[in-house]
């Protein structure tokens, strides 16, 4: 499997994203990851689409946009506009999900669905038609640099099994939170093809070499 690797940008410094986003994509970043957070969903306020535009003009890398708020039908057209080429909502933040999926897919991005760590598979199971992509939190949303919860890998196994069973293989399974070097070959080996890493990525000594080293292609 094409393994994708997304550094997350709430890693880097922010008073210098030009240059932390040129790390990476000359490191060999696949996409890169925007966590957005609103204060109500999570605890957390990170960032709008005014810094997705801003950031969109540093990078020929595809924006894997992560929407941690409360009502994203209302904000999704903007962060499209703003140069989203992924957009994942949460499904509990979603009591319309197959519309909100629609309105992303019309506007001609990835529609994605992020589940937290608790929630079960079965939540998105009659979606599954209407995704590119799920995002499988390993760690509660909110903050970067937290621990892996190891009780997500058999959920990762249990979509991969979902997905090939109803011939959904282009279908992508992304992971999220305490991905490393080592809980990288844990997701991998469970199904999982988009690798976000933040802490792991923008705290190594050579970012390229862990790059490199999450998508396993370096040994
Ligand atoms: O969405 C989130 C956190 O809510 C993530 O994207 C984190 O930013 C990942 O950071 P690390 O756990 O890799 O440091
Ligand atoms: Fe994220």
């Amino acid at each position: 499997m094409m393994i994708k690797v997304a550094p997350s940008l709430l890693a880097a410094d922010f008073a210098e994203l030009a240059k932390e986003i040129r790390t990476v994509e000359d490191g060999g970043a696949d996409w890169l990851h925007v966590d957005v957070m609103d204060g109500h969903f999570v605890p957390n306020i990170t960032m709008g689409p005014f810094v997705v535009d801003a950031i969109k003009s540093h990078t020929r890398l595809p924006l894997d946009v992560h929407l941690m708020i409360e009502e994203p039908d209302r904000y999704i057209p903007e962060f499209v506009a703003a140069g989203a080429d992924v957009v994942s909502v949460h499904v509990e933040a979603c009591p319309h999900l197959h519309r909100t999926l629609q309105l992303i897919k019309s506007l001609g991005v990835k529609a994605s669905v992020a589940l937290n760590p608790h929630t079960p598979i079965s939540m998105i199971q009659h979606v599954i038609n209407d995704l590119d992509m799920v995002l499988l939190m390993t760690v509660n949303p909110g903050f970067g640099g937290q621990k892996f919860i190891h009780h997500v890998v058999p959920k990762i196994r249990e979509l991969r099994t979902l997905l090939d069973e109803n011939h959904l293989t282009h279908v992508d399974i992304e992971v999220d939170g305490g991905i490393n070097v080592e809980t990288a070959d844990l997701v991998k080996e469970a199904g999982a093809s988009v690798l976000v890493a933040g802490s792991a990525i923008f705290k190594a000594e050579d970012r390229a070499q862990m790059i490199r080293q999450i998508r396993g292609s370096d040994g």
